[in-house]
């Protein structure tokens, strides 16, 4: 995708639950005001874009190829932060950055157990992200110098990590103008 006839960028914002996507995307829709965003997870729930429920590991497992088509025209306008854990799924073109969020084990642990998760989706979690697999899934999905991984653990990395992609907007558009 050029960017032609987008606005703004599309930035896709991925992390294991608990790093502070969703704290990330509401921060900087608050600077940036233009910006909209989708969660992939509770557009997949909210419009029954589910293929089956994982008991097992207590996930339900989207339809893939619906939410694609779901995105496709909001991804089209631009301007959109697109929020998932995971990133391989997605066509390469829909996003001009990745940001992947990062958090210490030890932090993420005690974030997942307050949000009352089971020991063994906090196990899940946290070994996905000792062995950094959505950093590797990123990496593999995307041109590398769109994908940036970033510390989210302290309120200053998040004023941080607002303030870089406020930048990398205002610079995608002075260059795409
Ligand atoms: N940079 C940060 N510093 C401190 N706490 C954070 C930060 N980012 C997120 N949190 C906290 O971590 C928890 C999980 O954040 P959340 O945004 O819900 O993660 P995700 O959307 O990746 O599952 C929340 O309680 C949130 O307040």
């Amino acid at each position: 995708m050029s960017g032609d006839s987008r606005q703004g960028p599309n930035i896709l914002v991925s992390g294991t639950p608990g790093t502070g996507k969703s704290t990330l995307v509401a921060e900087l829709l608050k600077s940036c005001s233009s910006m909209k965003s989708v969660n992939v997870s509770k557009l997949a729930l909210d419009k029954n874009l589910i293929e089956e429920f994982d008991s097992e590991r207590a996930v339900p497992i989207i339809n893939e190829d619906a939410v694609l088509d779901e995105l496709e025209p909001l991804i089209a306008q631009g301007n959109m932060i697109v929020e998932y854990h995971a990133s391989e799924f997605f066509p390469k073109r829909f996003f001009d950055r990745v940001v992947v969020l990062t958090t210490d084990n030890t932090i993420l642990f005690d974030r997942l157990k307050q949000r009352g998760y089971s020991e063994g989706k906090i196990r899940e979690n946290v070994e996905c992200e000792i062995f950094q697999i959505l950093i590797e899934e990123a990496k593999e999905s995307y041109d590398e110098e769109k994908v940036s991984v970033w510390p989210s653990e302290t309120k200053e990395d998040l004023k941080r990590n607002v303030d870089r992609l406020r930048e990398f907007i205002l610079e995608w558009r002075e260059n795409n103008s």
